[in-house]
């Protein structure tokens, strides 16, 4: 059932950590990696987590593996996946860690095979870290991970819903445009809202750098670590769910407008009753083991 050897392209966070967790908990045999970068590719030798570093395309190992796992950013993994397809083992499985779906999935169906299963795939599990050295194998534990399978009842599907369950994470299976929907509203534009925020705090022309920095409150701090998410990933996330995103923050801008109505005309009531609901979501976030642990890191 399980995969006898992976192919991780791309080795940052995400990629790294499965490549770490691969063989403890899902009893892969072999693990390759292949990054485009120099420094990753020695950064990865030197960490050692890896039976084989390639830099570029690393076709050879693409040739033997049976899983192959695009973990490159969002833009790249319809053209990594072109090019890798070709060369894949009869048989094995080609899948992927992006944060949107849609737009992938419609990119590589010119290039899908009969003989290799594609299933595309999402962990929602990460840090505003990136590089093989961000990356940690108990990431996925206790996380969801969600599946946009091309073919639902397909075998494989079960084969790589195992896999990432050894991994520590609980799977579910989605419809890719659904996935966007969801997405956009529990990551994308939390992303995007603390973008904006933290560069709304830091160019106030009355409150100076140094005073946003020295005065922060808590609220304002976890606003930073989210904000300090990798920039080339983030735009390709809001550029690749566009449409998804524009819908929640049309709706977002409404309900922020109503609630700086309630407090203009000191609708007291209006914002209480708003600030109960978002209390009870957290509850039932942290009743569903779902709130983020930083394994002894520091934020
Ligand atoms: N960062 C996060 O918290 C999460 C990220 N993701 C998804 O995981 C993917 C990777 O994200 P991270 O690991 O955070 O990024 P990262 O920046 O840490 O790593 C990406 C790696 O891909 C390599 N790369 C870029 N283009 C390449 C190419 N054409 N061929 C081979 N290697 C290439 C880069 O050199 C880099 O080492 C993205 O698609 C992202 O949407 C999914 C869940 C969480
Ligand atoms: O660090 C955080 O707060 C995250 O939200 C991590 C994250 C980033 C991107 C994803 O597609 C999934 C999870």
């Amino acid at each position: 059932m399980s995969f006898d050897s992976i192919l991780i392209i791309g080795a940052g966070l995400i990629g790294s950590s499965i490549a770490r967790a691969a063989k403890s908990k899902a009893g892969v045999f072999t693990v390759w990696v292949a990054d485009r970068s120099a420094d990753v590719v020695e950064t990865v030798e030197r960490l050692g987590f890896a039976d084989g570093v390639a830099e570029g395309p690393a076709h050879h190992f693409a040739a033997k593996a049976d899983l192959v796992i695009l973990c490159v950013p969002p833009a790249k993994i319809a053209e990594v996946a072109a090019g890798i397809l070709p060369v894949m083992k009869p048989g094995a499985v080609l899948s992927d860690v992006g944060s949107t779906k849609s737009a992938m999935i419609k990119a590589i169906r010119p290039h899908l095979r009969d003989d290799v299963s594609v299933i595309p795939g999402h962990p929602i599990a990460g840090t505003e870290f990136s590089g093989p050295e961000a990356g940690f194998a108990e990431l996925f534990e206790n996380r969801w991970c969600i599946l946009t399978p091309l073919d639902d009842a397909h075998p494989d599907v079960a084969r790589l819903s195992a896999f990432w369950q050894a991994l520590g994470s609980n799977v579910e299976l989605m419809d890719p445009d659904r996935h966007d929907t969801v997405l956009a509203t529990t990551s994308h534009v939390p992303h995007l809202i603390a973008y904006t925020l933290v560069g709304t705090a830091v160019d106030m022309e009355t409150v100076t750098g140094d005073e946003v920095v020295k005065f922060s409150a808590s609220g304002f701090r976890d606003f930073t670590r989210i904000a300090a998410s990798d920039p080339v990933m983030w735009r390709d996330v809001f550029l690749s769910n566009r449409e998804a995103t524009l819908d929640v923050v049309e709706r977002f801008i409404e309900d922020l407008t109503a609630l700086k109505r309630a407090i203009r005309w000191s609708d007291g009531e209006t914002l209480l009753d708003h600030f109960a609901k978002t209390r009870d979501i957290r509850r039932r976030i942290v009743e569903s083991g779902q709130d983020e642990p930083n394994f002894g890191r520091d934020d």
